[in-house]
């Protein structure tokens, strides 16, 4: 079965590391071939199936992106921003399909992983689950039926150790009623009230952010007018739906053009 897609996992004893190596090593569709580390991490040198709690894989977990990334045919990564720009760079030197699943992003990262998917398939987005996908379409949706009477707000929870606010998905629900509205994003986005803030400016899309215990992840977008409210919703109850996703879309990159994609178009869910 060694034509099955080789994949290496960045980040590898970061939760989503973690997880994603379980999910390649149970994966009948693809092959796992490498773990990455930062120098001097515990676990370099050590069995990445074993480091997750699985049975002793055969791949030791390495602190050597290029050499990994000459194997692979795919790089998952969820890490932080200036560790993916440099992947970005390393993956499309190596042809391998770029999983990206790092938020938290600013312009001078997206524009130098978009100067890389001109020479490789860049797959990025701030959510790999099926649900939220069907959300932000469902979000866009809503917005283009519902008027500015009708108050956007997107609010997220997420565990204690999450570093960006707000979560990637929060801006791509954001970005999905925006579009939905005809509006440009960062015109109506309002973010952080605190104060006397002044009443709400119609037409803006608000945010918040809770962070606390353990929460996995949580959205809800509400549409809030006159006498009535609605609520759209996804919960993630376990990292594994995250994981599922990048495979797939790891997978799916394999028969791409060099070029930017994101879940819709893994997931085939564009209008
Ligand atoms: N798109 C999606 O569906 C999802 C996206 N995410 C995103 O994935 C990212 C990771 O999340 P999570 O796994 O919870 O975070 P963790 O902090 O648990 O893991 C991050 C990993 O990245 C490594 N890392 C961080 N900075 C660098 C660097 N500069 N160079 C090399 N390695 C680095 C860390 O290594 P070390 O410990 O040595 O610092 C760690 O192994 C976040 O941006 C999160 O928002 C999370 C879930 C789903
Ligand atoms: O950091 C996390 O944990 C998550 N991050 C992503 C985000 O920023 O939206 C996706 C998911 O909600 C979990």
């Amino acid at each position: 079965m060694t034509d099955l897609p080789g994949i290496v996992v960045t980040g590898a004893a970061g939760r989503m590391g973690q997880m994603l190596i379980k999910t390649v090593l149970e994966s009948d569709a693809a092959r796992f071939v490498g773990a990455l580390e930062r120098a001097g991490h515990p676990w370099i040198g050590k069995d990445a199936g074993a480091c997750v709690g699985l049975g002793a894989c055969g791949i030791m977990v390495s602190d050597d992106a290029l050499e990994l990334f000459a194997r692979a045919q795919a790089v998952i990564d969820f890490t932080a921003p200036d560790a993916t720009v440099g992947y970005a760079e390393m993956a499309a030197q190596a042809r391998a399909v770029h999983v990206i699943g790092t938020t938290g992003l600013a312009q001078a990262h997206l524009d130098k992983i978009s100067a890389a998917a001109r020479h490789a398939v860049v797959v990025r987005a701030g959510n790999m689950s099926l649900g939220v996908n069907l959300l932000v379409q469902l979000t866009r949706k809503v917005a283009a039926a519902l008027d500015a009477d009708y108050d956007i707000e997107v609010i997220e929870a997420h565990h204690n150790r999450k570093v960006d606010a707000p979560s990637g998905t929060a801006l791509m629900l954001g970005e999905a009623a925006a579009e939905g509205r005809g509006v440009a994003l960062n015109e109506v986005s309002d973010r952080g009230r605190d104060g006397i803030t002044g009443a709400r400016k119609r037409g803006d899309i608000g945010f918040s952010a809770i962070r606390g215990g353990d929460i996995v992840g949580e959205h809800d977008v509400l549409f809030a007018g006159p006498g009535e409210r609605i609520t759209l919703r996804h919960v993630a109850s376990d990292r594994s739906v995250f994981a599922r996703g990048a495979l797939r879309a790891a997978l799916w990159g394999q028969a791409q053009a060099p070029g930017e994609y994101d879940m819709v178009d893994v997931l085939g869910l564009g209008d």
